[in-house]
């Protein structure tokens, strides 16, 4: 860390977690915000007053309030692919013109939907989406998140190139009654098109009659998707300017628009565009996206934490974990700012959890008395997403808040030290009310924007990804020219394993 707006931080007294509230009577409200649906509470953090304080003057040096307009403006942001990153446009927020291009768009889409429903393309039943990355976990997360409100159609998310998550999927549907949805902004992507010809095969082998009237296509380039075999039609077209990682809320999200109905889905975008409206209205000291990004710039770079944690106190989020890595780490996991000059200390650290109560019997032990300090997050939701006994929700969210307390309380244990737990170990609880559309929609474009702001105050640029190319050139080079030209331990694995394949 060598930025000296950093060092000033770290200079400032750190609290013990154990005394904070003592100390400070308003702690709980200082350090708490409600927006919306959406509860934060950061009183178990270190941050402190003063450490916030001097937070804001180092988001007035990196200019954050110019890079937040410029965003919203519709304004070249993302500088080395010279473009706009424009996903609060989907949501109806940001430049006029990307707006109505947007809401053109989603007309399109819900006209799409509502001739599937009428069956004009024969009755569905099931929608086989097939997409990677950005072009799969957003609609993952969100059906998975949402299904049990209602689901209209049977969905399978399909990623991997590994065949067997395709022939898994398949293996439940009834091809007459299937719905592909090839999803991929660039429509070039080696999985998503190697899945896409095989599900064809499959409609083919199972005597579809015309398997290719069977495909929509989600996508940045409808040119690519026309050449591959889908009818104008079917394409759903989305703006070059919304980042695959940030798609969701585009004609990505059709799977989950179908599945849950329009109105589900047109709430979890307002749900989106009310945070959006928080992040570029309010004041930075009440910022919920913001001040979350001083809670990580403080782990991280200032306290040098390499990871942070995030349990999801709710099996309708099971998902959210690894929809995060990717927009945190696909985002700022950088080396260069953005004029391509080394960083001046750690960016994004790597985001990894899973799910309470399940974690706690397999994790926490680390949290709690390992060597690694790791900044948690909890989320959790007051109404549960079933109609059981009220006792399973009411131990679910006693052993959330039971983390928070224990992590950073700890106990002392003089006489045996394996007992003993250090305590001062921090969390953020995030609480919804219910995981509804449009809370969910909040929830993301939080996420989102917190993202953003922390790569505002670490000056880089968040919507490149240059970094996922190497590993997909030499791939290629594989496929096309074997084992030539590598190192021994490549060379053998190849001959080994590809000789047989
Ligand atoms: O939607 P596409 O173009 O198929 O890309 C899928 C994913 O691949 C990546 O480019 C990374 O390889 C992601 O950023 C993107 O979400």
């Amino acid at each position: 860390m060598s930025s000296p707006a950093l060092e000033a931080i770290a200079a400032l007294p750190q609290p013990e977690l154990k005394s904070v509230f003592a100390a400070d009577p308003n702690r709980l409200s200082k350090f708490t915000l409600t927006q919306g649906p959406l509860r934060f509470d950061w009183s178990k953090t270190h941050l402190t007053s003063e450490t916030l304080d001097a937070f804001l003057e180092l988001a007035k040096d990196m200019d954050f309030a110019r890079w937040r307009d410029a965003f919203f403006a519709g304004e070249p942001i993302n500088g080395s692919e010279g473009r706009a990153a424009e996903h609060p446009a989907e949501r109806g927020e940001g430049n006029a013109e990307s707006v109505s291009r947007a809401k053109m768009l989603h007309a399109r889409m819900r006209a799409l939907i509502d001739a599937i429903e009428g069956e004009a393309l024969g009755p569905i039943r099931h929608i086989l989406h097939i997409g990677i990355g950005g072009s799969a976990l957003g609609p993952d997360l969100i059906v998975d998140a949402l299904e049990g409100n209602g689901a209209r159609y049977d969905v399978a998310i399909v990623s991997n190139v590994d065949g067997t998550a395709l022939e898994r999927a398949i293996s439940r549907f009834d091809p007459e009654a299937t719905l592909i949805a090839v999803a991929s902004k660039t429509f070039t992507t080696t999985e998503t098109m190697l899945n896409a010809a095989s599900a064809i095969n499959w409609l083919v082998e199972a005597g579809v009659e015309d398997p290719y009237g069977k495909v929509i296509a989600l996508t940045a380039s409808p040119d690519k998707a026309i050449e591959w075999g889908v009818d104008e039609t079917r394409i759903l077209p989305f703006a070059e300017s919304v980042g695959g990682r940030y798609s969701l809320w585009s004609s990505i999200g059709f799977p989950a628009a179908l599945a849950l109905g329009w109105d589900a889905f047109e709430s979890l975008l307002e749900g989106a565009a009310a945070m959006d409206r928080h992040f570029r209205l309010s004041d930075p000291a009440q910022n919920a996206p913001l001040i979350a990004a001083f809670v990580d710039q403080y782990y991280t770079r200032v306290l040098g934490c390499q990871t942070r944690a995030l349990f999801a106190y709710d099996e309708r989020l099971r998902l959210l974990p690894s929809y995060l890595q990717q927009l945190e780490m696909e985002s700022n996991g950088k080396s260069v700012t953005r004029d391509g000059k080394p960083v001046d200390g750690p960016t994004a650290p790597i985001t990894w959890g899973g799910v309470g109560t399940d974690a706690q019997h397999a994790v926490f032990q680390l949290l709690h008395q390992g060597t690694i300090l790791t900044p948690v997050e909890f989320v959790a939701s007051i109404e549960p997403g079933h109609a059981l006994d009220p006792a399973h929700h009411r131990a679910l969210l006693v052993n959330c808040f039971a983390q928070g307390a224990a992590l950073m309380r700890g106990k002392e244990n003089e006489a045996d030290p394996a007992r003993a737990y250090p305590g001062n170990r921090p969390s953020t609880t995030i609480l919804l009310n219910d995981v509804t559309p449009d809370a969910l929609g909040a929830l993301i474009a939080f996420y989102e924007h917190r993202t953003f702001a922390n790569a505002v105050l670490m000056g880089i640029n968040p919507f490149d990804q240059f970094g996922v190319e190497l590993g997909k050139e030499i791939a290629k080079s594989i496929e096309t020219e074997g084992a030539k030209g590598f190192d021994p331990s490549t060379m053998a694995l190849i001959d080994l394993a590809l000789g047989v394949v």
